[in-house]
C-alpha cells in the first residue's frame, strides 16, 4: 500500500482518511471538516496507529486554523489551543499524537498574521506526515537486515502504512525485507477485541501479495512452541526507558517469545520516545465494555457483566530484543538520554 492514510484535501480546506472501521468489506475515504469531527474518528478508531496519530494531530490543527472564525493571530492562537487539547483528550497512550499537535502548534505560534498562521500550520503538518513516510522507509531498511533470507515472522494487531503515513512500521520491515528478495510469511494475530490484525494486517499484507495467516491471539504460543516463528515485529505507541507500550497483548507474546528463544522487536520511529515518563507514569487507556460484549448485533457478554477492556499493555524492556527506529537499531537497556530527539549516536 503507497495511498496515504491520511491527508489534507485542498479543495475542501478538509482533512481526508481511510476510515478502517470499515476494512476490511469496504475501502472509503472519509472526510473530516471540523476538529469534533477528527476527534470523533480519532476515537472511533477510524484513524488509528500511533503514527498516524501524530499525522493526525498535526493537520487537526491546521483544520482548526483553516477553519478559525477569529479576526487576528491572537483570537486564531486560542482556537488553536483550545483544539490542541480536544485532541489530545481523545487516545491518551499513543505519545505520537500529542507530539503530532504540540510541533504544529508550536510553528504556528511563530507566526504573527492568520496567513501566516494558516499556511505554517498546513505545511508543518505535512511535513510531519512526509518524514513518516520517509521515516517508515529507513525502518523497513534497518529491519529487513535483521531478518533471515527465508523466515517466518509473528505480528500482532496492526503496524502497516494504515498506522502510518505509508509502508508501515513492523510491516514495513516486511515489506522492505520482501523487496530485498526475502521470503517472508507472516502470521497475523487476530488482536482482539477490535482486530486489527485480521481486519488490517491481512487485508495490506494480502494486497501486497505478501504470504499472511490469521490466528487466535491465544494460539500464537503453541506456534512458537512448535518452533513455526522465526521472529516477532510489532509497533509501539509510546516507549519509555523501562517499558514499550503497544497494543494489549504485546506482553504476552514478548513473555512467550523470551521463553522460547524467539527475537522480539520492535518497530517504532524516533517520535514514538518518551524520554519524560517512565512506565509507571503512563496513562493506559480503557475502552468501551461494549467492544467487548457485542461483536455487531451478537452479545458475547451477559448483561451486568463488567469488562475490563485495557487497550494497550507495557512490555519491560528485558523482553525487548532490540527497537528498530530510522536511525538504526536499538539494543535495550536504555538511559532516559537515549530517547532523546536529538541522539544520533548510533
Ligand atoms: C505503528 S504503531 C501502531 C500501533 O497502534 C495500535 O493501536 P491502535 O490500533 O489502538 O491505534 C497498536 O498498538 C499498534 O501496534
Amino acid at each position: 500500500m503507497t495511498e496515504r492514510t491520511i491527508f489534507w484535501d485542498y479543495e475542501s480546506k478538509s482533512i481526508s482518511l481511510i476510515d478502517q472501521t470499515l476494512l476490511p468489506a469496504e475501502y472509503r475515504i472519509k472526510s473530516c471538516s471540523t476538529v469534533e469531527e477528527l476527534a470523533e474518528a480519532i476515537r472511533r478508531l477510524e484513524v488509528r496507529g500511533a503514527p498516524a496519530l501524530g499525522v493526525a494531530g498535526g493537520l487537526g490543527i491546521a483544520l482548526s486554523a483553516a477553519i478559525s472564525e477569529s479576526s487576528d493571530a491572537s483570537g486564531i492562537i486560542a482556537d488553536l489551543r483550545r483544539d490542541a487539547l480536544i485532541l489530545k483528550a481523545t487516545r491518551p497512550t499513543a505519545v505520537n499524537l500529542a507530539w503530532g499537535i504540540e510541533r504544529v502548534l508550536k510553528a504556528a505560534e511563530a507566526c504573527s498574521t492568520p496567513e501566516e498562521i494558516q499556511k505554517a500550520a498546513l505545511s508543518e503538518a505535512e511535513a510531519v506526515g512526509d518524514e513518516d513516510a520517509a521515516m517508515c522507509r529507513e525502518i523497513g531498511k534497518n529491519g529487513a537486515e535483521l531478518l533471515p533470507d527465508k523466515c517466518t515472522v509473528l505480528t500482532h494487531c496492526n503496524a502497516g502504512a494504515l498506522a502510518c503515513s505509508e509502508w508501515g512500521t513492523a510491516l514495513g520491515v516486511i515489506r522492505s525485507a520482501c523487496k530485498a528478495g526475502k521470503e517472508v510469511s507472516v502470521i497475523s494475530c487476530e488482536t482482539r477485541p477490535l482486530n486489527q490484525g485480521s481486519r488490517l494486517t491481512a487485508f495490506e499484507l494480502s494486497r501486497d501479495n505478501i504470504p499472511v495467516k490469521t490466528i487466535t491471539d491465544s494460539s500464537a504460543a503453541m506456534l512458537m512452541r512448535k518452533g513455526v516463528i522465526d521472529a516477532v515485529i510489532v509497533g509501539a505507541d509510546r516507549i519509555t526507558d523501562d517499558a514499550v507500550f503497544n497494543k494489549i497483548g504485546t506482553y504476552m507474546h514478548a513473555v512467550c517469545a523470551k521463553h522460547h528463544n524467539i527475537p522480539f522487536y520492535v518497530a517504532a520511529p524516533y517520535s514514538t520516545f518518551d524520554s519524560e515518563l517512565s512506565e509507571a507514569d503512563v496513562e493506559i487507556e480503557l475502552r468501551a465494555r461494549d467492544e467487548l460484549a457485542f461483536c455487531g448485533d451478537k452479545m458475547l457478554m451477559p448483561d451486568g457483566v463488567e469488562a475490563l477492556n485495557y487497550a494497550f499493555d507495557p512490555t519491560p524492556m528485558n523482553l525487548i530484543t532490540a527497537v528498530i527506529t530510522e536511525k538504526g537499531v536499538l539494543k535495550p537497556p536504555f538511559e532516559r538520554t537515549d530517547l532523546l530527539p536529538g541522539r544520533r549516536d548510533i
